[in-house]
Protein backbone atom coordinates (compact mmCIF):
# COMPACT_ATOMS: atom_id res chain seq x y z
CA UNK A 1 0.00 0.00 0.00
CA UNK A 2 1.16 3.45 -1.31
CA UNK A 3 0.07 5.73 1.69
CA UNK A 4 0.91 9.86 1.44
CA UNK A 5 1.12 11.56 5.04
CA UNK A 6 0.35 15.28 5.72
CA UNK A 7 -0.23 17.85 8.43
CA UNK A 8 -0.10 20.94 8.93
CA UNK A 9 2.34 22.70 11.59
CA UNK A 10 -0.57 22.66 14.48
CA UNK A 11 -1.25 18.59 13.33
CA UNK A 12 2.02 17.58 13.21
CA UNK A 13 2.43 16.18 17.00
CA UNK A 14 -1.23 13.75 16.20
CA UNK A 15 0.62 13.04 13.00
CA UNK A 16 3.47 11.65 14.76
CA UNK A 17 1.54 9.98 17.64
CA UNK A 18 -0.57 8.11 15.07
CA UNK A 19 2.08 6.96 13.16
CA UNK A 20 3.49 5.57 16.36
CA UNK A 21 -0.01 3.86 17.01
CA UNK A 22 0.24 2.69 13.76
CA UNK A 23 4.20 2.04 13.26
CA UNK A 24 4.08 -1.81 12.26
CA UNK A 25 1.33 -1.58 9.42
CA UNK A 26 3.44 2.02 8.09
CA UNK A 27 7.08 0.06 8.01
CA UNK A 28 5.29 -2.19 5.40
CA UNK A 29 3.73 0.59 3.32
CA UNK A 30 5.54 2.69 1.11
CA UNK A 31 5.19 5.91 2.14
CA UNK A 32 6.21 9.47 1.03
CA UNK A 33 5.28 12.81 2.74
CA UNK A 34 5.74 16.83 2.11
CA UNK A 35 8.91 18.09 3.55
CA UNK A 36 8.09 18.92 7.41
CA UNK A 37 6.20 16.19 8.41
CA UNK A 38 8.50 13.17 6.61
CA UNK A 39 11.20 14.43 8.50
CA UNK A 40 9.19 14.38 12.14
CA UNK A 41 8.22 10.96 10.72
CA UNK A 42 11.46 9.33 10.13
CA UNK A 43 13.54 11.44 13.61
CA UNK A 44 10.60 10.74 15.39
CA UNK A 45 9.00 7.53 14.41
CA UNK A 46 12.01 5.87 12.36
CA UNK A 47 9.70 5.59 9.44
CA UNK A 48 10.91 4.91 5.81
CA UNK A 49 9.42 7.63 3.94
CA UNK A 50 10.80 10.06 0.85
CA UNK A 51 10.54 13.58 1.29
CA UNK A 52 8.85 15.34 -1.08
CA UNK A 53 8.40 19.42 -1.23
CA UNK A 54 7.46 21.08 2.07
CA UNK A 55 3.84 21.92 1.51
CA UNK A 56 4.32 25.81 0.70
CA UNK A 57 6.55 24.84 -1.51
CA UNK A 58 4.70 22.56 -3.59
CA UNK A 59 4.55 19.57 -1.61
CA UNK A 60 0.87 19.09 -2.02
CA UNK A 61 0.82 19.04 -5.18
CA UNK A 62 3.54 16.85 -5.91
CA UNK A 63 1.43 14.45 -3.88
CA UNK A 64 -1.81 15.31 -5.98
CA UNK A 65 0.05 14.58 -9.01
CA UNK A 66 1.55 11.39 -8.05
CA UNK A 67 -2.25 10.49 -6.76
CA UNK A 68 -3.41 11.27 -10.49
CA UNK A 69 -1.22 9.17 -12.33
CA UNK A 70 -1.78 6.03 -9.77
CA UNK A 71 1.09 6.40 -7.49
CA UNK A 72 -0.62 6.87 -4.47
CA UNK A 73 -3.36 4.56 -2.81
CA UNK A 74 -4.59 6.76 0.07
CA UNK A 75 -3.44 10.20 1.61
CA UNK A 76 -3.89 10.81 5.16
CA UNK A 77 -4.06 14.79 5.75
CA UNK A 78 -3.91 16.58 8.74
CA UNK A 79 -5.19 20.11 7.97
CA UNK A 80 -5.62 22.67 10.64
CA UNK A 81 -9.14 23.91 9.90
CA UNK A 82 -8.07 27.03 12.58
CA UNK A 83 -4.72 28.83 10.78
CA UNK A 84 -5.05 30.14 6.92
CA UNK A 85 -2.33 28.44 5.06
CA UNK A 86 -0.42 30.65 2.32
CA UNK A 87 -1.02 27.91 -0.01
CA UNK A 88 -4.55 27.40 0.57
CA UNK A 89 -5.20 26.31 -3.70
CA UNK A 90 -2.48 23.70 -3.47
CA UNK A 91 -4.69 22.02 -0.36
CA UNK A 92 -7.76 22.67 -2.52
CA UNK A 93 -6.29 20.98 -5.51
CA UNK A 94 -4.80 18.14 -3.22
CA UNK A 95 -8.30 17.07 -2.18
CA UNK A 96 -9.82 17.80 -5.29
CA UNK A 97 -7.57 15.29 -7.15
CA UNK A 98 -8.76 12.67 -4.00
CA UNK A 99 -12.26 13.17 -4.70
CA UNK A 100 -11.45 13.19 -8.92
CA UNK A 101 -9.48 10.29 -8.45
CA UNK A 102 -11.76 8.08 -5.57
CA UNK A 103 -8.71 7.71 -3.29
CA UNK A 104 -9.39 7.75 0.53
CA UNK A 105 -8.60 10.90 2.18
CA UNK A 106 -8.40 11.34 5.77
CA UNK A 107 -8.34 14.69 7.27
CA UNK A 108 -8.69 14.25 10.83
CA UNK A 109 -7.09 11.81 13.79
CA UNK A 110 -10.26 10.20 14.00
CA UNK A 111 -11.06 9.04 10.63
CA UNK A 112 -7.11 8.69 9.84
CA UNK A 113 -7.55 6.15 12.80
CA UNK A 114 -10.78 4.08 11.06
CA UNK A 115 -8.73 3.91 7.78
CA UNK A 116 -5.66 2.52 9.63
CA UNK A 117 -7.48 0.26 11.92
CA UNK A 118 -9.31 -1.04 8.70
CA UNK A 119 -5.86 -1.35 6.51
CA UNK A 120 -3.97 -2.92 9.73
CA UNK A 121 -6.60 -5.64 9.89
CA UNK A 122 -6.47 -6.64 6.42
CA UNK A 123 -2.64 -6.78 6.39
O1 LIG B 1 1.83 22.50 4.38
C1 LIG B 1 1.67 21.31 4.39
C2 LIG B 1 0.47 20.72 3.76
O2 LIG B 1 -0.38 21.65 3.14
C3 LIG B 1 2.61 20.41 5.04
O3 LIG B 1 3.92 20.69 4.64
P1 LIG B 1 5.13 20.31 5.59
O4 LIG B 1 4.99 18.85 5.92
O5 LIG B 1 6.37 20.56 4.80
O6 LIG B 1 5.00 21.18 6.80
Amino acid sequence: MRIALIAHDGKKADMVGLAREFRDFLAGCTLCATGTTGGRLQAEVGLEVERLLSGPLGGDLQIGARLAVGQVDAVIFLRDPMTPQPHEPDINALVRACDVHDIPCATNVSSARLLLEHWSRRS
